[in-house]
């Protein structure tokens, strides 16, 4: 069943241009960042009850996506990170296919595999864990 709701763009222009290039163009157009993939997760707003959606990188492994909280290294978790912690129920769009999700954080072993297979998309993601004391959040995504 696909989220309801109403359209809350992001409020960092590079990011919404991409999301919405990558939508409005049955994720034909604004697929990759520098040359690797990305990926559309559209969220509800854990205050707004808005929807939220987030380009970020494509992590997929047997059917499963992981989406890591990384925002560079900063300090603080992205907002998303809050919506998805709120309401788990999320969609991903890869390419023309959209679908419904249930994210997981994940811990230990499970998270040691994933960031193994997220490094291998994009390799920066070590260099933003080690610029911050924050642990950056991995989610596991499931379909249903
Ligand atoms: C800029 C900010 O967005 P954010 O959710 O913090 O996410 C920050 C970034 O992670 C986001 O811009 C990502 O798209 C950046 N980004 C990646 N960010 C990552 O963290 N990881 C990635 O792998 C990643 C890849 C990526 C690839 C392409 C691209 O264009 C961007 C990429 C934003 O839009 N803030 C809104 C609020 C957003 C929101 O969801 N608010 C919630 C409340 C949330 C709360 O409770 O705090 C609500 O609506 O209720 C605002 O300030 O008004």
């Amino acid at each position: 069943m696909p989220l309801q709701g109403e359209y809350a763009p992001s409020t960092s222009k590079w990011a919404r241009d991409q999301a919405e290039t990558y939508e409005a163009s049955g994720g034909r157009e604004g697929t990759e960042l520098r040359g690797r993939p990305v990926i559309v997760l559209t969220t509800v707003g854990a205050k707004s009850g808005k929807l939220r959606k987030t380009a970020l990188m494509r992590v997929e492994h047997d059917g499963e996506y992981a989406v890591v909280a990384s925002q560079g290294g900063d300090p603080e978790h992205p907002a998303w990170y809050f919506n998805m912690k709120r309401q788990p129920h999320v969609e991903l769009q890869d390419g023309p296919v959209k679908r419904d999700y249930l994210a997981r954080e994940v811990t230990g072993g499970e998270k040691a595999a994933w960031w193994k297979r997220a490094t291998d998309v994009w390799p920066d993601y070590d260099k933003y864990q080690a610029k911050t004391d924050r642990e950056i959040p991995l989610f596991v995504l499931t379909p249903f």
